[in-house]
């Protein structure tokens, strides 16, 4: 048996992150070595807390937390949480204990910046929300870019609409700025839009069974599941949850689950369609040069096998 890849999961949890942290736990292929937190679902300090709280959970207060960024990489504060979304504690208003523990002394950047150096090309960074961290690691070390493994992110909506408006992803729309920048990095970066991740869908019937199964992450789970269930029931009249996180760990753990387009994205930095992501597919060769030409490619997720995502995801979590 191959080593397993080592991950950091950069996250804002939460409920679908907590699903995917409790994936990526139950994962064999891989080896969680920390979570970094963002703002996002929730603001920093929650994320950092909840993280905190979900290592607790799952018995696992081995793996380190770095705590990320409190504002974007243009020092932006007025955040957009989606609490509407994951309640108020981002965690579907169970009123969970506060967690023991703390994060480590180090930052996320500095966090991520140091792993990547410490293991060369063997970091894989799971981002699960707005890019900040993982752009600030970019600027601070010049090495970075070359010292990272891959970057498998949660982010953009390519060639469908947004979830915050019809332009925008909440990921991308929380840090657009920090998205062109790992987009452009050079970086071996694989994107997983809504595009994909609203394909694979947990349905009120997947639930049920989580419930009556005794896994320990499944009994969890679906305490918290509701609140996303009404959300999506409400906001896309669909009797089942989008598997966003989930979907974006398992590219993670085995590429295959998916195929990937390979061309050039930017982000739209401002205007009505600030946080859209335009993918340059390469099919044509512009006669002029444009914001697109010279920059390095990254790979976007463009089909999904959404029944075998649904099925590893069920597997795992009933199997806890
Ligand atoms: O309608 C929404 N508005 C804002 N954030 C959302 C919405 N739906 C899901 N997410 C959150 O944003 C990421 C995917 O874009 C996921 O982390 C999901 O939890």
């Amino acid at each position: 048996m191959t080593h397993p890849k080592k991950i950091i999961i950069d996250t804002d949890p939460g409920i679908d992150d907590a699903m995917a942290i409790f994936l990526a736990l139950q994962s064999p292929e891989i080896e969680v070595i920390g979570l970094t937190t963002i703002y996002g679902n929730v603001y920093t300090t929650l994320a950092t807390r909840n993280a905190l709280h979900l290592l607790e959970v799952a018995g696992r207060t081995d793996i380190p937390v770095a705590e990320g960024s409190h504002f974007t990489i243009t020092k932006g504060t007025k955040l957009r949480v989606a609490d509407f979304v994951h309640g108020a504690d981002g965690l579907g208003n169970q009123n969970f204990p506060p967690a023991n523990g703390k994060p480590i002394e180090q930052s996320a950047t500095d966090f991520l910046t140091h792993q990547a150096r410490t293991f060369p090309g063997k970091i894989t960074v799971v981002a699960l929300g707005p890019l900040t961290n993982i752009a600030m690691a970019i600027q601070s070390d010049p090495n970075f870019v070359q010292n990272v493994g891959q970057i498998i992110l949660l982010g953009g909506a390519f060639a469908v609409n947004g979830n915050v408006n019809p332009a925008a992803e909440a990921n991308i729309f929380g840090d657009p700025d920090a998205a062109d920048i790992v987009f452009t990095c050079g970086a071996d970066v694989v994107a997983i839009g809504i595009n994909i991740t609203h394909q694979v869908i947990l349905s009120d019937a997947d639930r049920d069974r989580l419930a009556a199964s005794n896994g320990l992450f499944s009994k969890y789970l679906c305490k918290i599941l509701e609140c996303y269930f009404s959300y999506h029931h409400d906001a896309y009249n669909t009797r089942g949850v989008y598997l966003h996180d989930p979907t974006t760990l398992l590219a993670a753990v085995d590429p295959s689950l998916m195929t990937y387009a390979e061309g050039v994205v930017r982000v739209q930095t401002e205007g009505i369609s600030r946080g859209l992501t335009l993918f340059d597919n390469k099919v044509k060769r512009f006669g002029e040069s444009n914001e697109w030409s010279d920059k390095p490619s990254v790979k976007v997720a463009v089909t999904v096998n959404a029944p075998a995502v649904v099925k590893l995801v069920m597997d795992r979590l009933m199997d806890s």
